[in-house]
């Protein structure tokens, strides 16, 4: 089980999702109450030992503002939410980085296609919003086999469940971590790694 923890701001609660055995750990670097500067992301990454994907997640700029900010934060992947396009997946690894691509579940057939992103992530309508949706719905989205995330409105509490009911890759999470709007809850983030984790 893949686990990303997104929405990261402190080298406290880097710490404690790697410490927890997380595989990535998302940075902000668009307009969100989560949002960190290129420069507090480079502080964060020296956190992030090598082996874990240190991502930066962007909704409204364009692949190329994204592959930019993202190589003076030092990150080498990006997480690009928002209407895309296979040019901008060229894009992203042209310039050497790898990428997740987020859709939501009311995406097409075309956007649940493999376009050749690293990862692709399933999220809610709204990112970051914590808002949680019918997770089985998965089950005949065809991702079986590819390498995906299940994401929105998951928490500690839900986790093993939603994994089991949309036979998930992997999982991404932010708000279910917090105890108030883009504030990590340290014990959260372990407890929701270890019970991702299984
Ligand atoms: O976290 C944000 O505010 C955000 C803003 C704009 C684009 C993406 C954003 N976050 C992405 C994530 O944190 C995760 O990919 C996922 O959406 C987390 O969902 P949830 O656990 O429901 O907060």
């Amino acid at each position: 089980m893949f686990v990303k923890v997104c929405g990261l701001s402190t080298p406290e609660s880097v710490q404690a999702a790697v410490e927890s055995g997380a595989d990535a750990v998302g940075f902000v670097l668009t307009k969100s109450p989560r949002e960190v500067s290129p420069e507090r992301a480079r502080v964060l990454l020296a956190g992030v030992p090598a082996g874990i994907a240190a991502v930066g997640v962007f909704r409204h700029e364009t692949a190329a503002a994204a592959v930019a900010t993202a190589r003076a934060a030092g990150l080498e992947w990006v997480q690009l939410h928002g209407s895309r396009t296979r040019e901008d997946v060229r894009t992203v690894h042209d310039a050497g980085l790898r990428l997740i691509r987020a859709v939501t579940l009311g995406a097409t057939p075309e956007e649940f296609a493999d376009w050749g992103e690293d990862l692709l992530l399933v999220d809610a309508a709204v990112p970051g919003s914590g808002e949680a949706w019918d997770y089985a719905l998965m089950r005949d989205k065809g991702l079986a086999g590819r390498k995906w995330l299940l994401a929105g409105g998951l928490s500690p509490e839900n986790v093993a469940s939603a994994v089991e009911a949309a036979a998930a890759w992997g999982v991404d999470v932010s708000s279910g971590v917090e105890s108030s709007r883009g504030v990590k809850d340290l014990a959260k983030v372990r407890a929701f790694v270890k019970n991702a984790k299984g």
